[in-house]
């Protein structure tokens, strides 16, 4: 894995960072380091994340899902964390095992999906790190209801990765179900090099050493400058930018694969650093169907973006045939890699052009190894954004205000902030 700043340079002095001013940062770098070694060493709350690749025991999770003969499919059944890591890893591998994610409390998209699939060949991962959220025990029991109507037995299908306690433990000890331990120190999005994300990838055949090795990779990187770590760089030249006004960062992957990839960046990102005030905020875009979209705001409008542009350096190609056709003759007979990669050079020279910061990222495959090394990157490169940004990375505590407000309107309890719901203004217009 590389990255690659020169286009953060070449926007400088007006719009990006200088060689100078990241030699300046470089020292606040080392010092952030340090810090982010201590935590790793002690263990401390979040920065246990960063011990993972080492950590992380691939057995266990084999063993746990080695139970399940050859499912047709894998539903998780969580939220955020719980399940955008793992969605990262099997919607950018190809299995013969269907894996699916139940992450929201539609119902028409619950019962589309629980319609469309043969529940007597479907595993059911329950994940929670809390045990407590809503919606993940809400599409639990709907799960089990359907399970039961199907005549499935539930629990001979279901496993549960879960914290230490809590509601998902509770179930898991009452009906015997294989259970999965969350790693206590390591916050849901910071997870998916755990047992979290790792059980549905082993599930559908997936290298999950693999994905350690390429993490472990990224790990053995850090270093006290960021001239010396992909991580680092990407984390240190993204607060840069944030403090000089890019207070959005364009995820703009070219592989349809990494779709998912930027979900998951999206919620490392903004609930990891928007606190105080401050923050990035991720933008979710894909190369290069997003240059006939989004590409415009991004060379034309407001100049507050970082646009991250990823990609894999070998994957596999199709060839375009020839044509007559006017002025197209110029595509046949080369190859819509070709054609991507032209694509994608041609895009962060137009945002250069234009005097917009861009980072190029790029791995060799989108495989595991790829993907371990990616995830890890960016995981480091946050805590890094964190330290220098001064924010406490690991919690989150503004998400809780809805979560209180939700449950007082569903009689679960005597919430003030519900009472805030019910006094809302209203001016509509029909
Ligand atoms: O794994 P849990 O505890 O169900 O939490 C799911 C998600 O909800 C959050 O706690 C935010 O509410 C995320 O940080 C987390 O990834």
């Amino acid at each position: 894995m590389q990255v690659d700043l020169g286009n953060v340079l070449d926007t400088a002095p007006a719009h990006g960072v200088s060689r100078e001013t990241l030699e300046r940062l470089d020292g606040r770098v080392a010092a952030a380091h340090e810090r982010i070694e201590q935590g790793r060493e002690a263990n401390e709350h979040g920065y246990e994340a960063l011990n993972l690749p080492s950590s992380t025991d691939p057995d266990e999770i084999r063993d746990a899902v080695s139970r399940f003969d050859d499912p047709d499919a894998v539903i998780t059944v969580g939220i955020g964390g719980s399940a955008l890591g793992a969605a990262t890893l099997t919607d950018a591998l190809e299995s013969d095992v269907d894996a699916y994610y139940l992450d929201n409390v539609d119902p028409e998209a619950v019962e589309r999906l629980l319609d469309s699939l043969d529940l007597s060949q479907t595993v059911v991962n329950v994940v929670s790190r809390s045990g407590t959220t809503a919606e993940t025990l809400a599409n639990f029991l709907v799960v089990r209801e359907a399970m039961d109507d199907a005549g499935v037995d539930w629990a001979e299908q279901t496993f549960v990765t879960t914290g230490e306690e809590g509601n998902l433990r509770d179930l898991a000890d009452k009906h015997d179900l294989p259970l999965l331990p969350v790693p206590d120190g390591v916050p849901g999005r910071f997870s998916v090099l755990s047992t979290v994300g790792l059980a549905a990838a082993a599930l559908c055949g997936h290298d999950i050493d693999a994905i350690l090795e390429g993490a472990a990779a990224q790990e053995a990187r850090l270093s006290d400058s960021l001239f010396d770590s992909p991580a680092y760089a990407y984390g240190a030249v993204s607060f840069a930018l944030a403090e000089r006004g890019m207070l959005q960062n364009a995820m703009m992957p070219y592989a349809e694969s990494l779709e998912t990839f930027s979900e998951w960046f999206a919620q490392l990102w903004a609930e990891s650093l928007g606190k105080d005030g401050l923050g990035q905020t991720p933008l979710r875009a894909l190369g290069a169907t997003d240059q006939h979209s989004q590409l415009q705001l991004y060379r034309a409008g407001p100049r507050d973006k970082l646009v991250t542009l990823v990609r894999a350096t070998e994957r596999d190609d199709v060839d375009i045939p020839e044509t007559d056709l006017d002025g197209l003759a110029y595509l046949g007979g080369s190859s819509l890699g070709e054609l991507l990669d032209a694509e994608f050079e041609a895009t962060e020279a137009s945002l250069v052009a234009a005097g917009r910061p861009n980072v190029r990222i790029e791995i060799e495959r989108v495989d595991e190894y790829g993907l371990g090394e990616l995830l890890y990157a960016m995981e480091a490169a946050c805590v890094l954004y964190g330290e220098l940004a001064s924010v406490d990375t690991f919690v989150q505590p503004a998400v809780e205000w809805g979560k209180r407000a939700a449950r007082g309107l569903l009689g679960g309890g005597d919430f003030e902030e519900a009472d805030a719901v019910a006094e809302k203004e209203r001016l509509v217009v029909e």
